[in-house]
Parts: structure tokens; sequence; C-alpha cells
């Protein structure tokens, strides 16, 4: 969570002041804007010049002639400024839009290179909320509260002056006064902004709980859970609202408080400047004129008020943001990375590697771990639930770096070697695969954005797709839904395989990869797969014995560490744990195959 809950008021509002690097680019349009607002402000003084013009030259004159003369000027100069106001309102609102577009752009870019751990602390719809929420709210300061307190900051002093022009006695009343506007601001304004910082995180809570229920809405309903999430969802709005209803309160004091005491002194003003003007001492034009600049004056301070809030709310979004901005990525690309051939062949070799999940600080996932594969091998991962075999696939993918130890591949350290280039030369294919929400072509294509249809089409033969894609609705053109809901499991999984077939890797990784394939499909996909693993280092992690029995090596893990490792005959001969394994597996396969004869 952010530590501007303790931040000082100036220090909040300082921390905006990043915002003005995405305000650079478009300085041009700021400027144009704010010369704008310059004029505009000044004409919106002038006002009440023409004010006191009508009021003495035509009213109280009881000329018809300047009467008609003066209201004319007033439309024209009402009319300038309607004009500079459009202007205004449009330049700055384009640029508040440019510019959360731009924070958008800017965070989004960083998220997606951070290392996954970052992912597994922080929950989605924070980080979503961020991106959403807390780039809206700068989008509103830099669109609209910026320009208005700019535009109200300057009236106040425009109208001051008028006011020191037109009445010294009333001004100092005025002067007097506004201080005692400023007391509430400090008072309300600092309990504002924790509040809202609270209600920011209160939403953040909503949108996580809400997306995680309906990603997961056909657990929640076989569980017949739709009351009790109703109730639970029920209670997050309700702490929401909660919070909301504590800022609104004090942003209502806040705002009621400051429109009182203005209009009391004004009151207290026309009152004054009434009894001038009954004896003679000012004209009916002049309090005219002064009373509009006081209204101004005042509406000014309540505006600057009203805005001061909000910069303060919007000082927690700039500043969440830039916490978010300012991480570096744990997973550090080499600063002169070994370059690297595509097309060679590659050998793995880890060197007493431990790794601690940076959740579990305190148990190792894998220890001790010594591993040698050579080029173009196929090496099985086998072991109970929970040994460490994805955790191996993580390390290698670099998705995190281990505490102790290196990985090496054809005798360069992993993390000598450009992030890009390793990824480029892995594919990997997840037990459970990853589809987006879009069609085929594009799910298949992620292997290769380069990829021509014909290649698309051609992997998709080859991993024994192309048959089930042809008969969907749209073929290879059908949307295959959020998360590719519209297929069955084992269908995801030869898109997965189409996927890294395109991609064409050096270094295959297959966890499981035909786990959710029918016995016919199985055989097709294994047969794509047997062809695919020639000339490539293949690692496979298998619950299913029976699928790795030809592997070059089968490596049986337990508990993080490597236990034994050999060929399917050696370990059969030598290693317990295979043979418990492979008893457990083959004599129940054997009692399905009796029990379904
Ligand atoms: N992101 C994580 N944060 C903390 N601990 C984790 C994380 N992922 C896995 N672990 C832990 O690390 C250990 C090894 O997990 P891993 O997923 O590598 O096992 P596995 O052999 O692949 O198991 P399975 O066959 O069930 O998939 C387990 O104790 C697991 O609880």
């Amino acid at each position: 969570m952010s530590n501007s809950n303790n931040q000082k008021p100036q220090k909040a509002i300082a921390s905006l002041l990043p915002i003005v690097s995405f305000v650079k680019p478009y300085k041009w349009v700021a400027m144009l804007a704010l010369l704008v607002l310059l004029i505009t402000a000044g004409l919106n003084l002038s006002i009440g010049q023409g004010v006191k013009f009508v009021i003495d030259s035509g009213f109280i004159a009881g000329s018809k002639a300047q009467l008609t003369q003066a209201i004319t000027g007033l439309v024209v100069l009402i009319s300038l400024v309607a004009v500079g106001t459009f202007c205004r309102f449009y330049l700055m609102s384009w640029l508040g839009e440019r510019v959360s577009g731009d924070i958008r752009k800017a965070v989004f870019n960083q998220i997606v290179h951070l290392h996954p751990s970052y992912f597994e602390e922080n929950r989605s719809g924070e980080m979503m909320s961020r991106l959403t929420t807390d780039t809206t709210l700068l989008q509103s300061i830099v669109g609209s509260s910026f320009s208005m307190a700019l535009r109200s900051s300057l009236v106040l002093i425009g109208g001051l002056i008028m006011l020191l022009i037109t009445n010294l006695k009333l001004t100092l009343l005025v002067i007097t006064c506004v201080p005692l506007t400023l007391v509430p601001i400090m008072i309300f304004g600092k309990r504002v902004r924790k509040l809202s910082e609270n209600n920011q995180s209160a939403i953040a809570d909503i949108s996580t709980y809400a997306g995680e229920i309906i990603q997961h809405i056909k657990v929640v309903q076989s569980y017949t859970h739709e009351e009790k999430e109703k109730q639970a969802f029920g209670g997050e709005v309700e702490k929401a609202f909660n919070v909301a209803r504590q800022s609104i309160k004090q942003r209502s004091f806040l705002i009621a408080a400051v429109i009182f005491l203005t209009f009391g002194a004004i009151s207290i003003m026309l009152w004054v400047g009434g009894m001038d003007v009954l004896e003679g001492r000012m004209t009916g034009g002049e309090l005219g004129a002064f009373i509009f600049y006081a209204i101004m004056v005042a509406m000014s301070v309540a505006t600057i008020a009203e805005v001061y809030g909000e910069l303060q709310r919007a000082a927690g979004a700039a500043s969440r943001l830039l916490e978010l901005l300012q991480i570096d990525s744990e997973i550090k690309n080499a600063a002169n990375p070994k370059p690297m051939q595509h097309g060679n062949e590659i050998s793995i070799a880890f060197n007493q590697v431990d790794f601690y999940y940076p959740s579990r600080p305190d148990s190792a996932a894998l220890k001790g771990i010594n591993l040698s594969i050579p080029k173009g091998k196929i090496v099985a991962l086998v072991g109970p639930s929970g040994a460490g075999k994805t955790t191996l696939f993580e390390l290698l993918q670099r998705f995190y770096d281990p505490q102790k130890g290196d990985i090496m591949f054809n005798s360069e350290a992993l993390t000598q070697l450009a992030l890009t280039d390793l990824r480029h030369c892995m594919g990997m294919v997840p037990q459970h695969p990853v589809l987006f929400s879009s069609n085929v072509w594009h799910n298949i294509r992620y292997g290769n954005p380069d990829a021509s249809d014909e290649q698309v089409i051609e992997a998709a033969k080859r991993a024994h797709a192309h048959d089930f894609i042809e008969q969907l609705p749209e073929g290879y053109d059908s949307f295959l839904g959020e998360q590719g809901v519209r297929l069955s499991g084992g269908q995801k999984q030869r898109i997965a395989i189409a996927r890294a077939i395109l991609k064409d890797p050096e270094v295959l990784l297959l966890d499981e990869a035909t786990s959710a394939l029918d016995a016919q499909s199985e055989f097709h996909v294994q047969a794509a797969l047997n062809e695919l693993m020639l000339h490539r280092t293949t690692l496979i992690i298998a619950h299913r014995l029976a699928t790795v029995t030809h592997a070059d090596l089968i490596v049986v893990m337990d508990k993080g560490k490597i236990v034994d490792s050999g060929t399917h005959q050696d370990l059969l001969a030598q290693s317990e744990l295979y043979q418990r394994l492979c008893e457990l597996q083959f004599d129940k396969a054997q009692t399905v195959n009796a029990s379904t004869a």
C-alpha cells in the first residue's frame, strides 16, 4: 500500500509533480490552453466593469441609448468569454485524456515486464484499479481540476485587485473573511484525502472479489454458493459505501462551511456597501461591480477548496502509480548479454541449485539440484505432487532466479543471456493451456506472430488440431471465448501444442502435455510430439509414467530434491520411489483395464 497516508499535505501535492513529465510532450497544447485560460480569466473580470457601466450609464442615468450600448458591450464580452471557455475546456480536456492515456500505457508497459512473484504479492484487482481508477483521477486533475484551480486563482487575484480599486473599506472586509474560509479547508481537506485513499482501496477490493467470482462462476454455481457470494459481495460493497460516505460527509462539510462563510461575508458587505450608496459615498454601479467581484472571489475560493480536496485525492493515486512505475523487475536482463545462436541444439545443466519461493523463504522448493541434460535428449521429470517439477520449469524460463547455484545453457549461465533470446528458444506446453479471448488464428499464432496462414494451418495439422478446428462454426475464425471456454480440455491442449510447434523452439518444455486427451487423440498427438522432439532438447513433466518410459533419462524428484535418475529399466531395478510410483500406476491401469474388459 502507498505510504502517502503519512504524507504532509504539501508533500502530497508534491507527489503530483511527476505528472508534469507526462504533460511535457504536449507542452504547446498546454501553453495554448494556459494562454486561453489567462485571456478568459481577464475577460471574466472585465464583465464586472460592464455591469457597472450598465447600472450607472443605463439605469441610473436613465438613458435608453446608453443602456442599449452598455448591454451590447456586455453581450460582446460574454460571447468572447464563451468562445474562450470552449477553447480552454476543449484543450484542457484533450490534455487530460491524452496524459491519462499515456500514463495508462506506461503503467501497462511496466506491468508486462515485472517479475511474476510481484503478481503473487499484489492482487490483480488492485493493479486493475491502478490502471483504471487511479489514472482516471489523474485525468480529471489534468483535464479539469488543474485548470479550475488556476482559473480560480487568477480570478481571485484579479478580483481582489478590482475590489481594491473599487472600494478599499469593503475590500478590507473581504480580505479578513478569506483566511476564515481557509480554516475549514485545512481541517477537512486532510481528512478527505485519507478517506479517499481508503475508498480507492475498498473499490479495488470490490473488483478483485467480483473478478474472482466471475472467473470461477461454474464452481460457485456447482457448490450452489450464489447466495453466500451475493452476501459476501454485498458486504464488500457496503464497506466501500461506508468509507465513501465518510469521505462525502467531510467533503460536504468542507463545501458547506466555505459557502456559508463566503456568502455570509457577502451579505455583510451588501449591508455595509448599501449604507454607503444610500449616503452617497459610492454609486450603485460601483456597488454592483463590487458585489460581482466579491461573488467571483468567493466562488474562486470555494472552487479552490473543492479542487484542493480533489488534488489531495489524486495525490494518493499519483503516488501509487509512481510507486508502481518505479518498481524494478527482480529478473534482470543481462547487462552485456552473450549472443545466442538460434537453430543450435542446446544442452542444459543445473549446478547445485537451491531455490526458495519469495513467499516461502523458509522452505526450499528445490535443494541441491545437479542435473545435466545433453543436446537433443528427452528427459522426463517424475515424482509425487509438490516434488518441484514445475518449479524447475519456472527457473528454466527465468520467472524466478535461484538463490544458489547456476543454470547453464550450452555453458552460458541463464543470467548472462538476453531474456528475450532465452525465452525465444523455449516452447512450453503447460498442463492447463492458456488461451486468449480471441480466434484460433490469434491463439496459435501467439507462438510466432509472423507466421503465415499456411504455417498456422500446418502447425495445427501436425498437432492434430486441424480437423476439430475445421468443424468449429467459423473454422479458424471462431472465437474461443474467454480463456478458451468454448473448447474441451483436449482441444485446448492441441491448440497449445500447435502454438509450440509454430514457435519451433530449441528447447521443449512439456508439462504432461497429453494429459487431457482421449486415447485416440493422445496417440496422434504423441506421434506429433515425438516428431517435434527430434533434434530438440526436451523436458517432460510426466504424471503418467507410461508416456515417458522411452525417455533418454528419467529424473525422479521428491521434496525438492533429485532422488534418482536413469533409464526406465535402470530405475525399475534401483529406485524404490520409482518402483512405488510404477506399481501404483501400472496396477491401477491394469485394474481399470480388467474392469472395463
Ligand atoms: N508460487 C509459489 N509460491 C510459493 N510456493 C510455491 C509456489 N509454487 C509452488 N510452490 C511450492 O513449491 C513446491 C514445489 O511445487 P511444484 O509446483 O514445483 O511441484 P510439482 O512437482 O510440479 O507438483 P505437481 O506434480 O502437483 O504439479 C510445493 O511445495 C509448492 O507448494
